[in-house]
């Protein structure tokens, strides 16, 4: 494959079924995907009706009957080929992603090796993988077995396509699982190539499946009736559907959902590391993270010290070709984003804040990237937390400053929202920081750091931001169930 932006199309089925790609049973109209650093139509997706997602789900029954038998140690050895082969391609994968994506080659490299991390992790606890012995009276006793859910659904976003694949399907693999997945509509084509891994790696044919399409595709799936668990990484108000269809067919769900999280940088914290901490929170993946520290608070005897190296550093921020080793920022998932994203700015500036950097559209100098989706990230100050720029998941590269005084109204005000995905603390006072962060209600806390992603540690919203745990040893209780087996070693005492 050529890895220059412009230059790939790509032909072949992004279905995948019993082991080998196919194009869809039931295929309806073919649509655009776009290549995001050009505006170019890089393939045509076919949406999969009701028998594709039929046939993708019995696929994965028949591979289950098979991987679910097999031990701990004998899985994670596949899975640890898988990751091997992962680390093979790595360039390869991260420069699909960044064509299909937009976002920077740097980035992508450093998602797909986030993936065969999580892979690697995921195998190590294969072998783990146990219930408990309990004794009762009499010589009699009880064991526990944790027992794989099924077959489990995997539905993705747009902004981590790969990334989010691996999360899902590492330990649901691990723990004896099949899975379906549906990657965003957006974003149709690594999940294939994870498939592939599988299949090279040793994966029994049919335990990882792709079912490509939106909406309609992602609902077949959901009501499946032999779909046993639905792990679902999206936006708030589609999480609410996934959770009523779930609870129809009364499905276990993990939801991984948006968030307007708060980052607070007090004054006795390094200051360097508390602006390379709030780039880290804002601008990563043209700011299209779930987890960003949006509403950066300040406090008030730092704020112009801090705002003015914050905006110094935004703007020299290389936006541009994502292929380019230089770039660390690209183009946006797609127009009509973009557009939305802007019109978050505009009425930011409406309701009185202040643009204090970036915010307009980028052309590159390239002709070639000339139709892509570019902006300038931007920074706004003089912001209240009554705003829609404040309250507002933006999901683009918008950071918004707000001064505080204490550390008591810092915390409300963070705790102010409906989401609670992450926050994040910079001070250089050790007892503060775990006073805030446990205050903080977000299910992912950052102490003078932001947005790194250690497989090992448990991933995962409070309150609107959904529930349920990627990564860490957390994630195996949520793809696979409990059975107890009570063994009477004596006679039965009726009461009759
Ligand atoms: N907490 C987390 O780990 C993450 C959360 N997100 C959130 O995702 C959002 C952006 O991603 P989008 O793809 O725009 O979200 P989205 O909610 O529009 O779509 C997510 C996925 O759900 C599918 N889908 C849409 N409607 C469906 C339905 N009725 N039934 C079944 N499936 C359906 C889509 O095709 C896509 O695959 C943001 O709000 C962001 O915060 C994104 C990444 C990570
Ligand atoms: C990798 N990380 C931590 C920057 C973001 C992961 C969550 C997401 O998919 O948005």
């Amino acid at each position: 494959m050529s890895s220059v932006t412009g230059t790939v199309t790509i032909h072949q089925p992004l279905n995948y079924r019993a082991g080998a790609r196919v194009q869809p049973a039931d295929g309806g109209q073919a649509e655009d995907v776009y290549e995001p650093a050009t505006g170019r139509v890089i393939t045509k997706l076919v949406s999969s009706g009701e028998k594709e997602v039929d046939l993708a789900v019995q696929s994965a029954k028949a591979a289950f009957k098979i991987w679910s038998q097999m031990s701990g140690m004998e899985r994670s050895r596949v899975l640890l080929e898988a990751a091997r082969i992962i680390r093979e391609q790595r360039e390869e994968i991260a420069t699909l992603e960044t064509i299909n994506n937009g976002k920077s080659i740097f980035e992508a490299r450093v998602d797909i090796d986030i993936s065969w991390q999580c892979l690697e992790y995921y195998a190590g606890l294969a072998g783990s993988l146990a219930g408990e012995h309990i004794q009762l009276p009499g010589g009699s006793f009880g064991y526990t077995r944790r027992e794989p859910l099924g077959v489990c659904a995997g539905i993705g976003a747009w902004n981590y396509p790969f990334q989010v694949a691996c999360w899902k399907a590492a330990p649901a693999l691990a723990c004896g699982n099949a899975m379906v997945f549906k990657p965003s509509p957006f974003t149709p084509l690594t999940v294939v190539r994870l498939a592939e891994i599988f299949t090279e790696a040793g994966v029994p044919k049919g335990l990882f499946n792709v079912v490509q399409g939106g909406a309609a595709t992602g609902q077949f799936l959901c009501h499946h009736p032999d779909v046993a668990k639905i792990s679902f990484t999206g936006s708030v108000p589609t999480g609410i559907k996934i959770m009523g269809m779930a609870a129809k067919g009364i499905k276990p769900v993990t939801l991984e959902l948006g968030g307007k999280s708060p980052l607070i940088i007090f004054s006795d914290c390094a200051l360097e590391n508390a602006v390379n901490g709030a780039l880290m929170a804002n601008f990563l993946t043209q700011g299209e993270v779930c987890c960003n520290g949006t509403r950066v608070f300040v406090e008030r005897k730092i704020l112009d010290v801090f705002t003015k190296e914050v905006v110094k550093r935004t703007q020299k921020i290389k936006i541009g070709d994502p292929l380019l080793e230089d770039t660390r920022m690209g183009a946006l998932i797609n127009r009509p984003h973009l557009d939305r994203v802007q019109g978050f700015i505009k009425q930011a500036k409406e309701q009185g804040a202040e643009v204090l950097c970036g915010g307009d559209l980028y052309v590159p100098d390239d002709p070639k990237l000339k139709n892509g989706y570019y902006m300038q990230p931007c920074v706004l100050g003089n912001c209240t937390d009554d705003m829609t720029c404040v309250k507002e998941e933006i999901f683009g590269p918008v950071m918004s400053i707000l001064p505080f005084d204490t550390e008591e109204e810092v915390v409300e005000r963070a705790n102010n929202t409906k989401f609670g995905l992450a926050g994040g603390v910079f001070t250089r006072d050790i007892q503060k920081a775990h006073r805030v962060v446990a205050a903080l209600k977000a299910g992912m806390c950052f102490i003078n750091n932001y947005n790194i992603s250690p497989v090992e540690l448990p991933f995962g919203g409070y309150k609107a931001s959904g529930f349920g745990r990627e990564n860490g040893r957390a994630a195996m209780e949520y793809y696979s169930q409990l059975k107890t087996v009570c063994v009477e070693m004596g006679d039965v005492e009726s009461v009759f």
